[in-house]
């Protein structure tokens, strides 16, 4: 088997500046096609920095300056051909605050279809329970479908977010801080989603939080001042990492 049949996303020397200060410094990390990665590392490491260049979000930034190599499912991200709103589609994003569009729970799954140019009810119907489905709040909001997501609690909302990035079917979804922002009870409810859906997705989340990305990862890799210092099975880095800094990090000696 072929690397790219085994990885969906490779990158490899990603340095990144905002204005004249280097945040990162050449990152070298892949990701296979299924199963969860988490990004740990003190706060200021570059984890965040490093997520949001996987779908270009630093574009709407003024001043940042991405460099290195990015080959996901061999197209280059930063193909200047590349549509951006179709990458976004691809490699999909959930941010630490739940952000549900104003509308009702239905219009705010069907949001990227429709923007695709699907109008067919039955096709937005099957997506939107799907979606709904996949992201365990479908029996929570089916007979509410109607009603507006801001009306929901914070933890239903994030799962709404999550079936509205699901809806588009993406093949990797990043996840920055998505539990941060909740209380204990949604929290674990978002990690049991994310526990569902690590069969048929890559997922990549930075966390804040050594005991969810120990839960829940299959991968662990930990960043320090803009470095990759180590990545791999996440049993391996929580009980035997081989780099010291990660080891005072996991033991909560710094950070
Ligand atoms: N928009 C920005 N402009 C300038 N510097 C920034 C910007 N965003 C982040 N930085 C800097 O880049 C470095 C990496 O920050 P980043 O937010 O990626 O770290 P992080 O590991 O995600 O931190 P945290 O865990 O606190 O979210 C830090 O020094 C930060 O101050």
């Amino acid at each position: 088997m072929t690397k790219e049949n085994e990885t969906i996303l490779e990158t490899s020397n990603v340095k990144l500046w905002y204005g004249k200060k280097e945040a990162l410094h050449g990152i070298d990390l892949d990701f296979p096609k299924k199963g969860i990665t988490a990004l740990i590392g003190p706060s200021g490491s570059g984890k965040s920095t490093y997520l949001r260049a996987l779908n270009r979000m630093h574009d709407l930034e003024d001043n940042v300056t991405v460099t290195g190599s990015f080959n996901f499912m061999g197209q280059d991200i930063y193909a200047p051909t590349m549509d951006t709103v179709e990458l976004r589609k691809q490699i999909g994003m959930v941010f630490q605050q739940p952000n549900p569009f104003p509308f009702s729970i239905y219009d705010n799954v069907a949001f990227g279809l429709r923007l695709s140019g699907v109008k067919d009810k039955a096709v937005l119907d099957k997506a939107v329970e799907e979606s709904l489905k996949a992201a365990s709040i479908w029996d929570e909001v089916k007979d509410v479908l109607g009603k507006s997501a801001l009306g929901l609690s914070g933890g239903q909302q994030q799962r709404v977010s999550i079936a509205r990035v699901l809806a588009t079917q993406p093949k990797l979804l990043l996840l920055d801080e998505p539990t941060s922002a909740l209380d204990p009870v949604s929290a674990h409810n978002i990690e049991d989603t994310l526990l569902e859906l690590r069969d048929k997705y890559a997922m990549i989340i930075v966390t804040h939080s050594l005991s969810q990305a120990s839960r829940i990862s299959d991968r662990t890799a930990f960043f320090m001042n803009g470095d990759l210092v180590e990545v791999g099975d996440t049993r391996k880095i929580f009980i035997n990492p081989k780099k010291q800094e990660t080891a005072d990090y996991i033991s909560g000696r710094f950070g």
